[in-house]
């Protein structure tokens, strides 16, 4: 991988993910013409296009050009789109001269990857999130067998740019997709329910989601500032940070007791064993 200056980075797949990493990597200041687009529909490609500035090829241009090639295409057109840069790849030098290979796709293990590409292709695999368009991403990260120190590391200054990046072994990526890939979802539905209880209960939809917003923000900001339950050295606790809002008798007690008593603990949990499972099955059919 060269210089993150200057590298070329191509994203296969310009849909939800690709569009928060290429729309993220512009608004951190990365010159659109060091970016490329792989998309299929092109009424997307040109959407892309016009929004950031990224200039859209095909798939074996992509791999003619790219120091990193980023996968970001669904689990089940993994096998395709790497079938369509195989030949490229296998025509540039492993190392130096081949792009690393930045697989975002859900469940797809590094060596599955690696099956279908030429040998010594540097693989690694990320679980981002969308925040990502926003640079606040979570990026989970692991290598595959030819992938070293310096393409993680590169892989890494790169989705940094858009949020923190964090290596985990691989076997933690289908529960790291479970909690951060799908994460910004729960808090979505969570904010989505209660503007509509508010809505129910008669306050203007635009108040309640004002409220509902800030509140996230809020409570987003008070879970990640160092000391913010009253305590140093250590990150917050999301159980004292709870405790804090619980007045006795008060609101909040009657709230949660609504909350618990209508199992939103085990539903969270029993989720994200459903979402883990998930990814560990699109692994299996896809990979
Ligand atoms: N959305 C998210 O929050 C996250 C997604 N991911 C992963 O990212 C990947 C993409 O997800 P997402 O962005 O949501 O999916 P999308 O369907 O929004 O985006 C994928 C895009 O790639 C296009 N495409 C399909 N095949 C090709 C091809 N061979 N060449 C070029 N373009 C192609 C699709 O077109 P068409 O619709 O016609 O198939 C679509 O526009 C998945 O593997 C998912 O697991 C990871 C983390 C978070
Ligand atoms: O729902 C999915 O499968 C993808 C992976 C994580 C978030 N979205």
């Amino acid at each position: 991988m060269s210089d993150h200056q200057t590298s070329t980075v191509a994203v296969l797949g310009g849909g939800k993910i690709g569009e928060a990493l290429l729309g993220g990597l512009v608004a951190a200041g990365r010159d659109p013409r060091s970016l490329l687009v792989v998309e299929s529909v092109a009424a997307r490609a040109q959407e892309l296009g016009s929004r950031y500035g990224i200039g859209a090829v095909d798939a074996p241009e992509a791999a003619r050009r790219a120091d990193v090639l980023v996968v970001a295409v669904k689990p089940a057109d993994v096998p395709t789109v790497l079938d369509q840069v195989r030949d490229v790849l296998a025509g540039r030098a492993p190392g130096q001269d081949r792009p690393t290979v930045v697989s975002l796709a859900a469940g797809i293990p590094t060596a599955a990857i690696e099956a279908r590409l030429p040998a010594e292709t540097a693989v690694v695999r990320v679980m981002p999130n969308t925040p990502m368009l926003v640079g606040r991403a979570m990026c989970v990260l692991s290598t595959g067998s030819a992938a070293g120190d310096a393409e993680l590391a590169a892989a890494e200054e790169l989705l940094a740019a858009v949020g923190r990046a964090v290596r985990v072994p691989e076997a933690q990526q289908d529960l790291a997709t479970a909690l951060s890939g799908s994460g910004p979802a729960y808090v979505f539905l969570l904010a989505e329910a209660m503007i509509d209880a508010a809505v129910a209960l008669g306050l203007p939809r635009p108040v309640a989601t004002e409220l509902v917003t800030a509140t996230v923000e809020g409570a987003g900001g008070l879970l990640t500032t160092p000391g913010s339950d009253g305590r140093e050295g250590v990150p917050p606790h999301p159980g004292l940070l709870r405790e804090a809002v619980t007045s006795p008798g008060g609101t909040t007690a009657a709230a949660l007791g609504v909350l618990e008593a209508d199992g939103l603990r085990s539903a969270l949990a029993r989720a994200v064993t459903a979402a883990r499972d998930r990814s560990v099955a699109l692994g299996r059919q896809y990979g």
